[in-house]
């Protein structure tokens, strides 16, 4: 039984409760155990994983967040960087599931974060999983 972070970046409420009930449902049925922490941002969820990691507690690590596009530059920085951050961490080996949407607006948001329809936060708990079995082989 592996023990699983997610790491939830609260920046939009509503977004953040579907892709949560989605890892953990994902988590649950696969017979693993979970704990959620939350940050400000996605920009600190790479940041938390490696705090997560250093206290040697977790198998593996969901991240959650919502980003949406708005008028400036900031859109590319907080999703290319959050992402740049976790593809880093899971280079040194560490279980990573990523699902940090980073949508147009909010209608593409709900239709990926909501369980019953594109499911990407029990998505980001399969690859989660899938990367800790593949280490636990190959490893
Ligand atoms: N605009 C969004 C952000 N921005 C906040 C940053 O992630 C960060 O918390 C801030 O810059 C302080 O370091 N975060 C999201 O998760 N989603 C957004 O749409
Ligand atoms: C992540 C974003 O792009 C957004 O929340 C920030 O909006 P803006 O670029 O209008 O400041």
């Amino acid at each position: 039984m592996a023990h699983v972070l997610i790491i939830e970046a609260r920046f939009y409420d509503h977004l953040n409760d579907l892709l949560v009930a989605g890892a953990r449902a994902a988590i649950e049925a696969a017979g693993h155990t979970h704990e959620t922490i939350t940050v400000p941002g996605a920009l600190e969820i790479p940041g938390a994983i490696a705090l997560g990691i250093g206290t040697d507690r977790y198998d593996a690590y969901v991240a959650l967040g919502v980003v949406i596009r708005g008028e400036t530059y900031h859109f590319e920085i907080v999703a290319g960087e959050s992402a740049r951050g976790i593809m880093a961490l899971t280079l040194d080996g560490i279980a990573i599931g990523n699902g940090i949407l980073t949508t147009e607006n909010e209608a593409q948001a709900i239709a990926r974060a909501d369980p019953a329809q594109l499911d990407k936060g029990g998505g980001a708990a399969h690859a989660a999983l899938a990367m800790l079995a593949l280490r636990d082989r190959l490893g």
